[in-house]
């Protein structure tokens, strides 16, 4: 579903050029659970970003579903994220001012018109889907960490994307609130969402179906 091939990214300041990511090829099936991991400053977050079109290549292709998606206009790259890839961060984003379920609706915004009903019952949907049915009224200051990082996985898959990506989603999280991350990613990968996770903790990476290993810009290992 996913080809990356002959990836190169660099980073240029002061004139420097900082080559970040050395000849990456890679596979995502639509079933699949990537987890990347690696060093600090291995490369994984730059990996991540250009699989998820926040970045743009140097060079190589990026093929989705056999369209390189390196030469999309910003337009056609605005839709895919809208439609088929999602990201979710380390940290959750949300908006201070407006409850779970308002946060959750953001992704249908884009187009000013009025929420709908079905909408509003997506939404709903997938904040129980994470374990917050309930919690839909209250604002992210109401809500423990955990909880605020499950209502950014909710807003994450209020479209039902095809890819989800997520950078260190339990980085900023306790073991416990941790697993449940996890457990929501699994259940969704389960349900047929692929999902790509960079995480620092072995532990996480157990489970998943591919394991990439970073070191200095390379895969390491694949297993
Ligand atoms: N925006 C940027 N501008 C310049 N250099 C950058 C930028 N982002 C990352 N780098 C550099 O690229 C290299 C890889 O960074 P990256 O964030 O991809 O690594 P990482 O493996 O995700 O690290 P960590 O685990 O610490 O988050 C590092 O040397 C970093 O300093």
């Amino acid at each position: 579903m996913l080809v990356a091939k002959n990836i190169y990214k660099s980073y240029s300041s002061n004139g420097i050029k900082n080559l970040v990511l050395k000849n990456i090829s890679i596979e995502i099936n639509s079933s699949d659970f990537v987890c990347i991991v690696g060093r600090s400053g291995s490369g994984k977050s730059t990996l991540i970003n250009v699989l998820s079109t926040l970045l743009k290549p140097d060079e190589g292709t990026i093929l989705y579903n056999n369209i390189d998606i390196t030469s999309l206009s910003e337009k056609e790259l605005n839709n895919l994220r809208l439609k088929d890839f999602s990201i979710v961060f380390q940290f959750h984003h949300l908006m201070p001012y407006l409850t779970a379920i308002e946060n959750v609706l953001l992704p249908f915004m884009s187009n000013f018109k009025p929420v709908t009903k079905k909408q509003y019952e997506k939404a709903k949907e997938a904040l129980a889907k994470v374990g917050l049915a309930g919690k839909e009224n209250r604002l992210p200051g109401q809500l423990s960490g955990g909880e605020q990082q499950r209502v950014a996985i909710a807003r994450a898959i209020v479209k039902s994307p095809k890819v989800l990506f997520a950078d260190e989603p339990t980085g900023s999280l306790d073991k416990a609130n941790g697993d449940e991350v996890i457990k929501i990613l699994h259940n969704l990968n389960d349900e047929g969402i692929a999902v790509v996770m960079v995480t620092h903790e072995i532990n996480y990476a157990k489970n998943c179906s591919k394991v990439i290993e970073m070191e200095d810009g390379i895969i390491k290992s694949i297993n």
